[in-house]
């Protein structure tokens, strides 16, 4: 075996790579194989907050990884200090294949996408019934990216001591999204057990337009947040209150599930979204799409689908929701 001078630790052997130029893989294996299993739960200019063995370890990418990115929600591989102590660095070495990835880019001209979360499996959109008032067009869009990416929606409607939720949820009820209705006033145990139990044993994204209640909503389920966003910003240094980055957060009790809290969205990108797989939520009418032309976009003339709903097969307002979301991959004024 090769020594690189005495000052060298196993891990250093094994991992770092020389600052004399490459070395042979076969090194740096065995490092590999002790890795231990993280969860990510936020990222933050480069620094990557992991929770190993219960223990909240701070990491850097490994070297070897390079442009690969880690999200929060990412299963990685983790080597070095792993004891969590002030000042200490681990490095994350490998990030496992992510069950689901929720992309989005800054607009719909940007081919630029970034993954938001990893492995995710439901997307909670929380919208104020009033104050700020609903943007029907940021939902669909947020449904565009949750079908995408895989996610089952759930929609939360905050706020609603001040509108009643009847006229959004008409338009939402064809789609069958699972909703929820709540108000700060009445976040009781009884109002917070419902949310519960629709994130039971499940890793739900939250994510919303700035102030519409989403923080005072992630607390209430969250009651060690203050402690867990705490620990975060020891690490951080960043305000106390502040979502600038999206962090995991475990729901109290056993499998009870993880909110990932995003920062406020203004808009959500769809670039990189195929029209395709947005058919996939809508099982009813996929085998309709059989007769379609090829690359059909489901919103154009020769679409097959306006037979299958005329001949009975489905009901018109499931093909009318689908076109509305496929619509909302054309920007407009005010994405
Ligand atoms: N009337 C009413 N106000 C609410 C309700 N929930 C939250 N608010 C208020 O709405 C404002 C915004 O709430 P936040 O929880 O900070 O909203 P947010 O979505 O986290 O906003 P950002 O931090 O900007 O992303 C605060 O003044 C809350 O007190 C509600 O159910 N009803
Ligand atoms: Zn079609």
């Amino acid at each position: 075996m090769r020594r690189y001078g005495k000052n060298t630790d196993e891990d250093d052997v094994r991992v770092r790579p020389s600052r004399r130029g490459t070395r042979p893989r076969t090194h740096r294996r065995p490092a590999h194989e002790d890795a231990q299993e993280g969860f990510v739960l936020t990222v933050d200019r480069g620094r990557i907050t992991c929770l190993v063995d219960g223990v909240t370890v701070t990491a850097m990418k490994a070297r070897e990884l390079g442009r690969k990115s880690v999200v929060v929600g990412d299963r990685v591989a983790v080597v070095g200090d792993l004891s969590g102590r002030r000042d200490t660095l681990a490095r994350v070495v490998r990030v496992e294949e992510r069950s689901s990835a929720l992309r989005r880019t800054a607009d719909d001209d940007d081919p630029f996408e970034r993954v938001v979360v990893a492995n995710a499996d439901q997307l909670a959109i929380v919208t104020a019934l009033a104050d700020p008032e609903p943007r029907p067009r940021l939902i669909d869009r947020c449904l565009v990216a949750a079908f995408d990416a895989g996610l089952d929606p759930l929609l939360i409607l905050t706020k609603a001591d001040l509108a009643a939720p009847g006229p959004l949820l008409q338009a939402y009820l064809p789609m069958g999204i699972r909703h929820v209705v709540t108000n700060h006033e009445e976040l009781d145990e009884a109002a917070l057990a419902t949310v519960r139990g629709l994130l039971a044993g499940r890793v739900t994204a939250f994510v919303g337009h700035s102030g519409v209640g989403k923080t005072t909503l992630v607390n209430a389920l969250v009651p060690e947040r203050q402690r867990a966003t705490g620990a975060v910003n020891a690490v951080t240094g960043r305000g106390r209150h502040t979502t600038v980055s999206a962090l995991a957060l475990p729901l109290p009790g056993p499998d009870a599930g993880w909110v990932i809290d995003t920062p406020g969205v203004r808009s959500f990108g769809l670039h990189h979204v195929d029209p395709s797989r947005v058919i996939h939520a809508f099982p009813d009418l996929e085998p309709g799409t059989a007769e379609c032309p090829r690359a059909c976009s489901h919103d154009e003339p020769d679409c097959a689908l306006d037979a299958w709903v005329a001949a009975g097969h489905a009901d018109p307002s499931r093909l009318d929701s689908l076109r509305r979301l496929l619509a909302t991959r054309e920007r407009r004024e005010g994405d």
